[in-house]
């Protein structure tokens, strides 16, 4: 039962550096559960853990849009996500309703956390502590959900050897809209969508197929790639749609699961307008 107003929400770290933003979201996630939806915010943080870990002189490079991730930058990203950037927003979300709870993969077991490589070149690349999802215990995410609380989740997991793991957010997010059969993935980020000609910037992909996007993943690069992989992901396992929109425009959440994102159009048609980029499974 909890498949049918079930809305993911993934709130990346580029989407949130503008107290206004924030603001605006938070009012936006508690409209959808005053509306009868039941939103999961799954936020993110990497601008946030980035200058923190700049602040403390420790380096970490990107690998196809994953941080290279030491203990000692382990530390900082649990404490910027799980203490810093997650209790923000739940005290931006709580101003509207006493709702929100945050929480994180560790907790309940939430997610179980399974160490990740990343793929340079045909050559497998190790990348630390850096975690993919192996899986998801839905059981206390349904437990708040059921009692009308929001639940507000931080990307890190637990392996089963007990290492805590980075999970990057749009993975964790893509596998909990999974795991929770939601009803759609909305992933708020700071472009417009998928562009086609990346990296130029001229052309937004309105619609897309699971299949074609498929065969679109390895050419992407940076961010995109885990956000695409996490639409992919969610709608493959019976999601019904991932919507990546531009969440530097306030209130993008609701004109996007208002709005007519993917409603017109061929799959994979492209274009300029700021409706955000809509993933759906084959054949629709
Ligand atoms: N094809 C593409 N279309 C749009 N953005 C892309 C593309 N390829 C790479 N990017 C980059 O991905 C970034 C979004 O990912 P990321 O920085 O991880 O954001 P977030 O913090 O929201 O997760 C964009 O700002 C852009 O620089
Ligand atoms: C492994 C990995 O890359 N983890 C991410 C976790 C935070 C994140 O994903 O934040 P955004 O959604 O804002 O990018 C990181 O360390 O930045």
């Amino acid at each position: 039962m909890t498949a049918a107003r079930t809305v993911v929400v993934k709130y990346g770290g580029h989407a949130m550096t503008e107290p206004a933003l924030r603001r605006a979201f938070a009012r936006d996630v508690v409209r959808l559960r005053e509306e009868g939806l039941r939103p999961v915010v799954v936020h993110g943080g990497g601008p946030q853990i980035g200058a923190e870990l700049d602040r403390r002189g420790i380096k970490t490079p990107f690998l196809n849009g994953l941080r290279v991730t030491g203990p000692s930058a382990l530390d900082v990203v649990r404490m910027v996500l799980a203490g810093r950037v997650q209790p923000e927003l739940v005290g931006l979300l709580n101003e509207h309703g006493p709702y929100a709870v945050g929480l994180s993969g560790e907790d309940a077991r939430t997610l179980t956390a399974e160490r990740r490589y990343a793929e340079v070149a045909g050559e497998r690349v190790d990348l630390g502590l850096v975690g993919d999802v192996a899986r998801v215990d839905t059981a206390l995410l349904e437990l708040l959900l059921d009692h009308g609380h929001i639940p507000v989740l931080s990307s890190l997991g637990r392996g089963e050897d007990g290492q805590v793991y980075n999970v990057n957010a749009d993975t964790a997010a893509g596998a909990v809209a999974a795991a929770l059969r939601a009803e759609t993935l909305v992933v708020l980020t700071d472009v417009p969508g998928l562009y086609a000609d990346w990296p130029r910037s001229e052309r937004v992909v309105d619609r897309i197929g699971a299949g074609e996007l498929e065969r679109m993943l390895p050419g992407l690069s940076g961010g995109m790639g885990p956000k695409m992989e996490a639409c992919l992901r969610a709608v493959r396992a019976g999601v019904r749609s991932a919507r990546v929109l531009d969440g530097r425009s306030p209130h993008a959440l609701r004109a996007g699961l208002a709005g007519s994102a993917g409603a017109a159009g061929p799959a994979g048609r492209t274009g300029t307008a700021s409706v955000g980029t809509t993933v759906l499974p084959d054949g629709r």
